[in-house]
């Protein structure tokens, strides 16, 4: 039907307008023939309008799953429905190139696809259109916000000198820790790991030594833990180590280990190679200890028998102490 708004110069314009969008605009027929190709898809995909006609779209582009794409066309047809894909679905329909020179990071463009049912004259629907939004930069500039949000939660989860987990961090994690082995009586031990006289270190050899201290026997405890066991820097010059199903007897192999490798640690702080030795306090996670606060208490008795009895040594809680 003649529409009386539109002029025949007007349809001109539309036709201009249609191959100019920077959008892509595709016909396709019943059988999935294409019908129109604007400038859009010519450019993107380096096919000509005249090649892409009646050529059947899975056959020119074998990146479109036909089963997925007629599950998504046939409501279209038969229903007269609208469907919108997002590009979080599907990253693209077309495969192009993206070319945009701000998110030129992503090698193909991103995106969304609309499908719409056009009526014939006899108000069938024996077409559908099928509209391609470039959305790269959106994708990209989403996919940038994640990492960044990523990085900060990060940051504030790690000790910056020591790059283990910060004590806030930690302790959350501890406390769920001690709820879960007295649900389940499974085995759990904290260990409580505090370097020897390191005001001593801090003086003889200076503030920045004693950070270089630090970091590296940070890195040895990480190079020793497992996946499941959780280390923070629990004080300035202390670290605490939670391990998972550990018993206090194998706790006390872990800390013995970790003990003497640290004892025979030279570390190289410019002008100086430096010894230190640590204390180590063991707490098994028992019945008796009622709050996550409580087991951290019996920990710390224990590191304190230890600096008590002459440093470089690993002591046990015992619950009748
Ligand atoms: N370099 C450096 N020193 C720190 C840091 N945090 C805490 N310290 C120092 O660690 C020292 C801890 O001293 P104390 O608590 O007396 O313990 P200690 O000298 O190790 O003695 P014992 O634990 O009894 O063996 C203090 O001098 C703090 O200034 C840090 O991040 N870097």
């Amino acid at each position: 039907m003649k529409d009386p708004n539109i002029e025949l110069g007007d349809i001109h314009w539309l036709m201009d307008i249609l191959q100019n969008i920077d959008v892509g605009l595709v016909v396709l027929d019943r059988d999935y023939r294409i019908q129109l190709w604007n400038g859009f898809m010519e450019s993107h995909s380096g096919v000509s309008p005249q090649h892409a006609k009646e050529q059947i779209i899975f056959d020119l582009f074998d990146e479109i799953p036909r089963d997925w794409f007629m599950q998504k066309a046939e409501p279209v047809f038969q229903l007269k429905t609208r469907t919108f894909t997002i590009w979080e679905q599907r990253p693209y329909l077309f495969k192009f190139k993206n070319y945009r020179p701000i998110t030129g990071r992503a090698a193909t463009m991103y995106q969304n696809t609309s499908m719409i049912p056009l009526e014939s004259i006899n108000r069938a629907v024996d077409h559908i259109c099928l509209i391609i939004y470039d959305v790269t930069d959106i994708a990209i500039n989403r996919a940038d916000a994640i990492s960044a949000n990523q990085s900060l939660r990060e940051l504030h989860q790690y000790d910056h000198l020591t790059e283990l987990f910060n004590r806030p961090h930690w302790e959350p994690k501890f406390a769920e820790e001690h709820q879960r082995s007295e649900r389940t009586g499974q085995a759990a031990s904290l260990v409580l790991i505090d370097v020897d006289n390191f005001r001593h270190i801090n003086t003889e050899y200076g503030h920045q030594a004693g950070d270089e201290v630090l970091r590296t026997l940070a890195a040895a405890l990480r190079q020793t833990l497992r996946q499941t066991d959780s280390a923070c820097r629990f004080t300035g010059e202390s670290f605490a180590v939670m391990l998972i199903g550990t018993d206090e007897q194998q706790a006390v192999h872990f800390a013995e280990r970790i003990r003497k490798d640290i004892e025979h640690m030279i570390i190289t702080v410019p002008g100086h190679e430096i010894s230190v030795t640590v204390s180590i306090g063991i707490a098994a996670s028992q019945p008796a200890f009622e709050s996550a606060a409580a087991w951290q208490q019996a920990a710390l008795r224990a590191l304190n028998h230890a600096k008590d009895a002459g440093r470089n040594r690993t002591t046990l809680f015992q619950h009748q102490e």
